[in-house]
């Protein structure tokens, strides 16, 4: 049903992994940072950077998605020692949910602290539009429905414990510190606050599962996030995440409107200075650990 298990992804081979880009990293990172489609330009905003290609990090899955340049960049925003994934993975590329994952927990094992993700993503809530972006303050885990939760399999007690809590899975100061940083930067008349739910793509929602998720409590619907945040949190590091809504949901049966990958990416592109204004000013408000200035 899913893909072939591996043990690749385990402690072991995430502390080697982890290991080795600490040996090569200039800075040893206290926040990691995932670029969703078409965002990837917020690794731009690291100072003094130093990159690793997906193919050359020992253990790392390889990016198949155009948006996501795959490379890990090192670098210093504000001051703060920072890593981020310049692509991500997703489960509809055909790797494990262990393996998508696996980057979150070298992130720990890094040193991270704080973990802030964004993606791209269609916007349910009809109040939403185009370029805005949304707080997720919580998510529906449809694949985890099904079964398919990163941490199915033996819990390794040495990231977390068997069952933990997500009723508290997004920071609620990040997001208070996300909703003054965009009033002070002018971004309230776009900046919603939203219930994000993954599904597992490839392909795009139809009009009866657009309106399905909207009426069980979703605001906008992706491809990714979720399976990171539950990895995130069983291993006690704090999250923060962003939907950028690229495209509206389709709806409406007389609507002639085709989500489409270059929309995603041309949103994405359009909205980037914004969203890199908006997290490069809060994570230079952050302080480690959980403790910073409103
Ligand atoms: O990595 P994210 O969640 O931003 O990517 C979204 C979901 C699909 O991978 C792609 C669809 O356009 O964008
Ligand atoms: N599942 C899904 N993922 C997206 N990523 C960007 N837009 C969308 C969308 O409409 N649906």
């Amino acid at each position: 049903m899913f893909p072939e298990s591996s043990t690749d992804y385990g402690y072991e081979a995430c502390k080697a992994t982890a290991d080795w880009l600490l040996e090569h990293a200039p800075v040893r990172p206290l926040v990691g940072i995932v670029c969703g489609s078409g965002l990837g330009g917020l690794a731009d905003m690291l100072k003094d950077q130093k990159f690793f290609s997906y193919s050359e990090i020992p253990n790392f899955p390889k990016s198949t998605v155009h948006g996501h340049a795959g490379r890990l960049v090192f670098g210093n925003l504000k001051g703060k020692p920072c890593v981020c994934m310049q692509g991500r993975f997703h489960l509809y590329e055909g790797y494990s949910i262990q393996k998508i994952t696996m980057p979150i927990r070298i992130f720990k094992l890094m040193g991270v602290e704080t973990v802030i993700l964004t993606n791209a993503a269609g916007g349910l809530n009809q109040d939403y539009k185009v370029g805005d972006v949304m707080i997720i303050k919580d998510h529906i885990n449809m694949p985890g429905f099904a079964g398919n939760n990163p941490l199915c399999g033996q819990n390794d007690d040495r990231f977390g414990i068997r069952f933990p809590c997500m009723s508290d899975a997004y920071d609620k100061e990040m997001m208070q510190l996300a909703q003054k940083v965009g009033n002070e930067l002018g971004y309230s008349h776009f900046l919603k606050e939203g219930v994000y739910c993954v599904l597992g793509g490839p392909s795009f929602e139809t009009i009866a599962e657009c309106r399905m998720l909207n009426r069980l409590g979703a605001d906008a619907v992706g491809m990714s996030t979720v399976h990171e945040v539950i990895v995130a949190r069983h291993s006690g590091m704090r999250v923060f995440a962003l939907s950028l809504i690229t495209n509206k949901a389709v709806m409406d049966y007389s609507s002639e409107e085709k989500a489409n990958h270059e929309e995603v990416l041309q949103t994405g592109e359009q909205r980037s200075q914004q969203l890199v204004k908006l997290v490069s000013t809060m994570v230079s408000r952050m302080t480690h650990p959980n403790d910073f200035k409103l």
